[in-house]
């Protein structure tokens, strides 16, 4: 596609342009120029541009060809001026540069062409010169050689006028002396000598005439040689100033091709600094992953310590109380034993009294009253009884004192048990506000990682451009043996390790080499890449959602290709859907340490023959249809459709097997339980943290497509015709909405189908989208493989915008 006339060519905006002086020069041109149009400096250009716009040629081509191929004059080359549109539409700079050689090429082959024109023209001239000096100089000869022969004529003819003179003088004598007898005869002589002599003046004059034309051609074709020079002179001089202006015009475009690729270097640096900036995200990353998983583990380990501290702690608390129980029942024992011996005491110190006085009372007895010996051995058998139990009450009582002393020193010892306990609690809860401490001290470096990360992993996601493509090869199946294998290689070394597929068709011609075919994306998964590995690809922009981000993950690619086994998967074998759920619910969790609350709700929708059905509700009143509408904000609701609180992933799972069975599943030819519909699995995700009131609300949609095929290929008709055709209406339509947001067109044709205009929010720009390009790798899906690659090739060099989270 060449560019409209007229056009000028853009600076890029915000750059600094070098002009460079090197090589400008006419004359250095000149000097350089080549016998071959092509010049000395025409580089091989590789034919490896896209098909659209100008496409490269192998080799510079002679201006002869480029004026045959595009049917232009040499004016037709220098009027044409290179048109570029602005703004929606416009060329990428990498196209613009494209035609701008390209057009430089036209001009330099014009350039080359007219020098050689030049040079002919100069060539000619010199050589009519020469021919004309050459013939000056054989006329100035033949106009000397004609002057003397005039010269000679004309004495030849003074003297025959002499002779004649002399014979007519002769004549007259003879005739006075011999009369005119004889004359006659000597006058014929004679006359017949005049007219001899007449004869030859005449023959004399015919050479003389003929002369004279020979001279007057001679002048006439001076003349013309003397105006073809003067023709060619001035041809000469149009030439040279069309040459002039044409170098001034190659030298501009020279400078503004030189500037162009100065802009193109630094765009390059740029984007070789904004890929050292990704690798270095990515290492950071990395670094605080690993970082994040040291203090995880240090804080495991923490969290251990703590926790046997604690118990050692709460036993060392348990035999503290129970010393203390001990100690106290000790004491108390102490005190009741105490208050026992004091009143034994004070009983002994009654009898002791009591003896004393009996003493007293006998030795008065004796010493005044002199009573009789009965009465005094009775006084004396009460005193030996007094003092039997005088003696038993101190034996009690020295028992008493045995037991408070040793309770005493239990009390002693439990009491510096319990001092000893208390010291090592003390210890311990010190140690354990200590563990406290680090713990705490390590969650906010951890927390602090965390949100470093996130912000870096949407970092490198912008960076990398929010829309995706991700190529997932699924094994053969048993179904596939018959056809065999396509011929699928994936590089395995290299930048493009993991990143790229070359597919061999087998030529339509007989004889012909298989056609090879080069993709390279995002991802490439080949057949023996499980699920697991695939989702680690997909988490990060899993864990968006919860960011505030909205993001799209959808399932491209034929029937039986593996979309429904990719998103869904099975119960042995679980696909992106319910991994994803695990790690939201997951992460949710784990960011409650940092303040954070969520709130999910999930809706699931199918879109069948270009209507919305919902797969949880009971769907629309009779009469009804489901609507959708989209608010400023980039919410979507759609009347009469469920969205649900979910909890867990298990409730997830639930409504996923409800939705399932739900789902429109019909027969083709190509797949026995051929998804034939849409399905929409949508969580909402509304966040909030209460330490910083900030809001995060984010949308995570997770789309299994309908299968792609062609008509041609699904054998369809009926409803499944139907069917097929809404399919491919509503991809094309996808298709079409994605290269309209790629081209930054003023309108995106959303409303073209239902799959579309539901997932506007999610495509339009400020989205993260993925699209898994799925394919089967028999032989006899190798033409729909090669149609599903090429699409995800077009989408993979789209970029849509820049991912915005919606956060509050
Ligand atoms: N990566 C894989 N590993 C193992 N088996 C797979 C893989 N991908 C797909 N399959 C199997 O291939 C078959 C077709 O896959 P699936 O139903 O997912 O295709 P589909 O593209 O969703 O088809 P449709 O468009 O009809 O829904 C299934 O039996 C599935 O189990």
């Amino acid at each position: 596609m060449d560019p409209a006339p007229g056009s000028k060519i853009p600076v890029p905006p915000n750059r600094s342009l070098k002009i460079l002086t090197a090589n400008q020069d006419i004359n250095k041109r000149k000097r350089a120029a080549p016998a071959s149009p092509s010049g000395p400096d025409a580089k091989k250009v590789d034919n490896k541009g896209s098909s659209s716009p100008p496409v490269f040629k192998a080799q510079e081509e002679t201006w002869e060809q480029i004026s045959e191929e595009k049917g232009w004059s040499l004016e037709d080359c220098l009027n044409f001026k290179l048109l570029f549109k602005k703004g929606k539409g416009a060329m990428t700079d990498k196209t613009k540069m494209v035609a701008l050689s390209q057009h430089i090429k036209c001009l330099r082959a014009a350039g080359w062409h007219l020098f050689s024109l030049a040079d002919q023209r100069e060539a000619d001239r010199a050589s009519l010169l020469g021919q004309l000096q050459t013939e000056q100089s054989e006329h100035a000869a033949s106009r000397q050689q004609h002057a003397a022969g005039v010269q000679e004529l004309q004495i030849q003819i003074g003297n025959l006028k002499d002779e004649l003179c002399v014979l007519r003088m002769k004549a007259a004598s003879y005739i006075e002396t011999n009369g005119t007898t004889g004359l006659e005869a000597y006058s014929g002589g004679c006359q017949n000598k005049v007219a001899e002599g007449l004869k030859e003046s005449a023959g004399l004059r015919e050479v003389g005439a003929a002369l004279q034309k020979q001279v007057e051609q001679g002048q006439a074709d001076l003349k013309a040689a003397a105006d073809r020079e003067h023709w060619q002179a001035q041809d000469l001089a149009r030439s040279k100033d069309q040459v002039v202006s044409l170098q001034q015009q190659a030298t501009h475009l020279t400078e503004q091709h030189q500037r162009a690729q100065t802009y193109n270097a630094q765009l390059q640096e740029y984007n070789g600094q904004l890929q050292g900036e990704v690798q270095a995200s990515a290492q950071a990353m990395s670094r605080l992953q690993a970082e994040k998983n040291q203090w995880c583990e240090d804080m495991a380990a923490l969290r251990g310590k703590v926790l046997a501290l604690e118990s050692q702690v709460q036993s060392a608390q348990g035999s503290a109380a129970v010393a203390e129980e001990a100690r106290q029942n000790a004491s108390s024992d102490a005190g009741r034993l105490r208050s026992e011996l004091t009143s034994l005491g004070s009983e002994r110190d009654s009898l002791v009294q009591d003896l004393a006085t009996c003493q007293k009372e006998v030795q008065q007895y004796k010493e005044h009253t002199g009573k009789s010996l009965e009465a005094l051995e009775q006084e004396t058998s009460r005193k030996a009884q007094l003092q039997y139990q005088n003696k038993a009450q101190e034996e009690i009582n020295a028992g008493l004192q045995e037991r408070l002393a040793v309770a005493e020193a239990g009390v002693r010892q439990a009491q510096s048990l319990a001092e000893g306990r208390a010291g090592e609690a003390g210890l311990l809860a010190q140690q354990a506000a200590e563990l406290r401490s680090q713990l705490a001290e390590a969650t906010g470096k951890w927390q602090e990682g965390e949100v470093l990360r996130r912000r870096l992993h949407n970092t490198i996601m912008e960076l990398k451009g929010n829309i995706r493509v991700f190529c997932r090869v699924r094994p053969l199946l048993d179904s596939d043996i018959g056809a065999g294998p396509q011929s699928l290689q994936y590089p395995n070394s290299g930048d493009l390790m993991g990143r790229a597929l070359e597919m061999s068709v087998a030529s339509t011609v007989p004889g012909q080499p298989p056609q090879k075919h080069d993709f390279a994306f995002d991802r490439v998964f080949a057949p023996a890449v499980g699920q697991a590995e695939v989702f680690e690809d997909i988490s990060q922009l899993v864990q968006s959602a919860l960011d505030g981000y909205r993001v799209c993950i959808f399932a491209y690619g034929q029937t039986g290709s593996g979309k429904t086994h990719t998103m869904l998967g099975s119960p042995g074998d679980r696909g992106m859907i319910p991994r994803a759920m695990d790690q939201l619910f997951a992460s949710a969790n784990a960011m409650k340490e940092q303040g954070w609350s969520f709130e999910m709700q999930a809706s699931m929708l199918e879109i069948y023959n270009e209507e919305y059905k919902d797969l949880l509700g009971k769907g629309p009143p009779a009469g009804k249809k489901h609507q959708v509408a989209h608010d400023e904000d980039g919410g979507t609701s759609i009347t009469f459709a469920e969205a649900l609180d979910v909890s867990g992933p298990e409730a997830v799972a639930t409504l996923l097997r409800q939705a399932m069975r739900q789902r429109a599943v019909g027969a083709t030819a190509m797949n026995e339980r051929s998804s034939r519909s849409h399905m929409v699995f949508a969580l909402r995700l509304r966040g909030t943290n209460a330490n910083t009131g900030i809001q995060a609300h984010g949308v995570l949609n997770l789309i299994d497509l309908a299968g792609s095929e062609r008509l041609g290929k699904s054998l369809a008709c009926g409803d499944r015709l139907k069917e097929t055709q809404a399919i491919n209406k509503s991809l094309s339509a996808l298709g079409d909405v994605i290269m309209a947001l790629a081209n930054k067109e003023s309108h995106v044709p959303y409303r073209n189908s239902k799959l579309t205009y539901l997932l506007q929010p999610c495509l339009g720009g400020d989205s993260k989208t993925l699209m898994f390009v799925n394919i089967a790798p028999s032989a006899d899906a190798a033409a729909e493989s090669l149609c599903s690659l090429r699409f995800a090739a077009k989408v993979n060099a789209c970029n849509i915008g820049t991912a915005r989270s919606n956060v509050k």
